[in-house]
């Protein structure tokens, strides 16, 4: 279990995080919404322990995060970057080896490899092995990533896996690969916190939301509890129309369209 009480982070003097509590079991799948620069990324840096809360604590497995060895948090967490840079080049194929880096000492064993060839399957990337890590295209790039992050954690159950924007760059059918691949990891027992920008993938993977707003909690729970007009316009001051799936009875988000609103905008500058 990951538990976050009353957790503050400052860069500065600046609040990015600010008292935010909240907990995820395993086989849970969470989501963090939010607008730019709500705090998401920030959330994730302190969940992931690459930095330390100024205030407030979290423990992974009852254990305070911070207390854990580097090698320790290796095998029981791993996070993907909303911004992976690699400047060598690696094959893609060692670049996801690298997720098993904290797995074996010289070379991989026989179980090392077959988990880098599961993940580099259930990714789609088996084709791209041998390719330049550089030559492959921005979508490619990040399922090779998601790949690695999987290999460092694929093997250990109520592990924490943190995705950073994961389908940012991916078209749709690797964007609902990669989630339902995150929902079927959860319910084997992994705690999965994914951040989207999407609100409609996260109403279909989420089995919670967590919608920040200047760095601060806004709302938490399910997506039928706090999807809707107004937690939407709360935290994104858009205005959307919010319906059910009559299948699948989850939530659908339809923003409204505001060119008149640009047009007035861009109208007025023009005219003066
Ligand atoms: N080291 C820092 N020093 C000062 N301000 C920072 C620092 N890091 C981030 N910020 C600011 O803190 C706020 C939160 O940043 P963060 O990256 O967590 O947002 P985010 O919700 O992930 O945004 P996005 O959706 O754009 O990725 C932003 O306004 C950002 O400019």
């Amino acid at each position: 279990m990951l538990t976050v009480e009353n957790v503050t982070f400052m860069a500065g003097k600046r609040v990015l995080v600010k008292d935010v509590s909240f907990a995820v079991h395993p086989g849970e799948i969470l989501v963090v919404l939010g607008a730019n620069g709500a705090g998401k990324s920030s959330l994730m840096r302190l969940l992931s322990g690459e930095k330390e809360p100024s205030a407030g604590t979290i423990h992974l497995s009852g254990k305070l995060l911070n207390s854990y060895t580097a090698k320790e948090l290796a095998l029981k967490r791993a996070m993907m970057n909303q911004q992976n840079i690699i400047n060598l080049d690696f094959l893609a194929l060692e670049v996801v080896q690298m997720g098993r880096y904290p797995h074996y000492r010289n070379q991989p064993t026989p179980h090392d490899w077959d988990i880098i060839n599961q993940v580099m399957t259930v990714t789609g990337i088996s084709h791209l092995s041998e390719r330049s890590f550089l030559t492959l295209s921005g979508g490619e790039q990040q399922r090779v990533h998601l790949a690695r992050v999987l290999a460092q954690i694929w093997d250990t159950p109520e592990a924490l896996l943190l995705l950073d924007e994961p389908v940012s760059g991916m078209d749709i059918q690797y964007q609902q690969q990669t989630l339902a691949l995150a929902a079927m990891l959860a319910k084997k027992g992994f705690m999965v916190i994914t951040i989207l920008h999407d609100i409609n993938l996260a109403a279909q993977y989420a089995d919670n939301i967590l919608m920040l707003k200047n760095g601060r909690k806004w709302y938490h729970g399910a997506p039928s509890e706090i999807l809707n007009t107004k937690s939407i316009y709360d935290v994104f001051e858009t205005e959307a129309d919010v319906f059910t799936n009559p299948h699948t009875l989850q939530q659908l988000i339809m923003p409204k369209n505001i060119t008149h609103q640009i047009l007035e905008i861009n109208l007025k500058t023009i005219t003066t």
